[in-house]
């Protein structure tokens, strides 16, 4: 069996996206190990998480370095350590910048509540309720500069219930997030990916395409 690639998790808060990867990767079929996990903050459940699975874990604050730049390169220097094959950003509430994506451009994945292009951003799952949406969803992405407008890996659909709140709908949209990201990393890992222009191509290309 090939070795498996090498997956970098950075996470912000409860880190259950994280967890079904790491309960992923406890099947050596699967593909993928989760050789780090890295956070902005300390004391996330996130980073509990990871250290009860016994995989190095490490956080670095914006608060703590001078520039947000200086915070990016360190980012990118922490992770580096690790020598990831794809480095995913489960919940991870900062936007990582040039420095970060100058290294990891194109192995970076995001996964995001809502059916992109729809409601980019920190607060997919409340602004789907308030526009009205009845269909709503995840959407895994390879991360580029912008806000949640990269090329599209995997996306779920989620319909929205009459009486959901945010809370309601964002817990139905994390249960299809997880089936999407673990079906999709491990994918990724085993067959490998490429991405030409805005499609994401996982394995090998279908002869009739
Ligand atoms: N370069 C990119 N970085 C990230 C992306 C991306 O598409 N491109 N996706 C995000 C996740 N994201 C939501 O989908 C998101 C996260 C955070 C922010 C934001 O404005 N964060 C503030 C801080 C807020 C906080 O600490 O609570 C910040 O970065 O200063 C917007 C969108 C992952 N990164
Ligand atoms: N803009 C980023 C964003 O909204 N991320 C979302 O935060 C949740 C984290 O859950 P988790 O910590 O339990 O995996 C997930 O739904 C993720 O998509």
């Amino acid at each position: 069996m090939p070795e498996p690639a090498a997956v970098v998790v950075l996470v912000s808060g409860s880190g259950t996206n994280l967890q079904a990867l790491i309960d992923a990767c406890a099947d050596p079929a699967y593909g993928a190990r989760v050789v780090a996990v890295g956070a902005d903050r300390e004391g996330i459940e996130g980073l509990a998480r990871a250290e009860r699975a016994g995989i190095p874990t490490f956080a670095l604050s914006v608060k703590d370095f001078e520039t947000r730049e200086e915070w990016d390169a360190a980012l990118a220097g922490a992770v580096a350590a690790y020598d990831p094959d794809i480095v995913v950003l489960a919940g991870f509430m900062k936007l990582v910048g040039s420095t970060f994506l100058g290294v990891y451009g194109g192995k970076v994945v995001n996964t995001h509540p809502a059916l992109s292009p729809s409601f980019p951003g920190m607060h997919g799952p409340a602004d789907a309720l308030a526009y009205g949406v009845k269909v709503t969803g995840a959407t895994l992405f390879v991360v580029d500069p912008g806000v949640d407008t990269g090329p599209i890996v995997a996306q779920r659909a989620v319909e929205v219930a009459p009486d959901d709140t945010v809370e309601s709908l964002h817990e139905r949209i994390k249960v299809a997030e997880r089936g999407m990201l673990v079906d999709s990393i491990g994918a990724m890992a085993r067959e490998g990916f490429v991405v030409e222009g805005r499609r994401v191509r996982i394995g090998r290309l279908d002869p009739l395409d």
